[in-house]
């Protein structure tokens, strides 16, 4: 499937992979909406990207993935400004731990959860969609365990077994919705940065750099060309794409 005029909504679009992925969409002529809880994030990458690409293809939209009236609004902007939606990539993700930790169970999990389902329910074709594909954004860290992001990765390995659930379902298959999921080892973004540099949320810093010295690190355009895979070859449904600047890509 080509990515071309059909129309992507992407969370956590304001920077990092996010950013990234909405690029590579850009580049190949989808339309893209940018969502993001972050407007001043949002806003400055919007003006970039429209100084790149045609101002009619990018918009972006204020949204927080927990809150579900702000994702209902983010999907009714794609359809009344960009025309529609077929591809859904639900990257909006955070790492905290400690006294933290039920904030990335609210973003990761929870947050991940309303999104998928209600990209499910606007891409079925009985229900008025056109069918497509949706792209859950999981890691690495939750399919390797490690000492360092206990909750950050249990959030990980529940995304990828719900991902894989609504896979399985006839009436998510038969109504011409893909599921996939990415699973990237370390990418180079302020959220491996911050937690290098300060230990903020790193429960073991030492032991997580050098898992980052064994692994390395890969820049957003490697991640997002694995997503650009996962979107165009329609083959991929219910698949598991993992990537890794030591490894390379592999399917599991
Ligand atoms: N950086 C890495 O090494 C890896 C990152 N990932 C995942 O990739 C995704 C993106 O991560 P990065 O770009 O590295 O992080 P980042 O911190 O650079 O960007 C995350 C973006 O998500 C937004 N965001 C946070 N909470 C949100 C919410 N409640 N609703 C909407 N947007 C929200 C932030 O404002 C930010 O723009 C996350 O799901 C992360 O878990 C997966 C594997 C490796
Ligand atoms: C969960 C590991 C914590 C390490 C600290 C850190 O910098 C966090 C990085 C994570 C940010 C988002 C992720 O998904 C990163 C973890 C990637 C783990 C890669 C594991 C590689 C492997 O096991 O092969």
């Amino acid at each position: 499937m080509s990515v071309a005029h059909k129309v992507a909504l992407v969370t956590g679009a304001a920077q990092g992979i996010g950013r990234g992925l909405s690029e590579i969409l850009l580049k190949h002529g989808a339309k893209v909406l940018l969502t993001d809880v972050n407007q001043a994030a949002g806003d400055k990458t919007l003006a970039e990207l429209t100084a790149k690409y045609d101002q009619s293809r990018v918009a972006f939209v204020q949204c927080d993935i927990t809150k579900q009236e702000q994702l209902e609004t983010a999907f009714a902007t794609a359809k009344s400004q960009l025309g529609g939606i077929d591809i859904v990539v639900n990257n909006a993700g955070i790492g905290d731990e400690g006294d933290r930790w039920e904030n990335t169970v609210d973003v990761n999990l929870k947050g991940t959860v309303k999104a998928t389902k209600m990209a499910i329910d606007n891409l079925r074709k009985d229900r008025g969609g056109k069918g497509g594909v949706i792209v859950n954004m999981a890691s690495m860290a939750g399919l390797n365990p490690n000492p360092c992001g206990p909750v950050y990765c249990a959030t990980k390995a529940a995304i990828i077994m719900f991902s894989q659930c609504w896979g399985m379902n006839p009436d998510v298959t038969g109504n011409g919705v893909r599921i996939n999921i990415l699973a990237p080892a370390f990418v180079d973004t302020d959220l491996v940065k911050q937690q290098l540099q300060k230990g903020k949320d790193v429960i073991r810093p030492d032991i997580a750099a050098m898992m980052v010295e064994r692994v390395g690190i890969m820049p957003v355009e490697q991640v997002a060309e694995a997503l650009l895979e996962l979107v165009t070859d329609e083959s991929k449904h219910n698949a598991v794409l993992k990537i890794s600047a030591s490894t390379g890509k592999s399917y599991q």
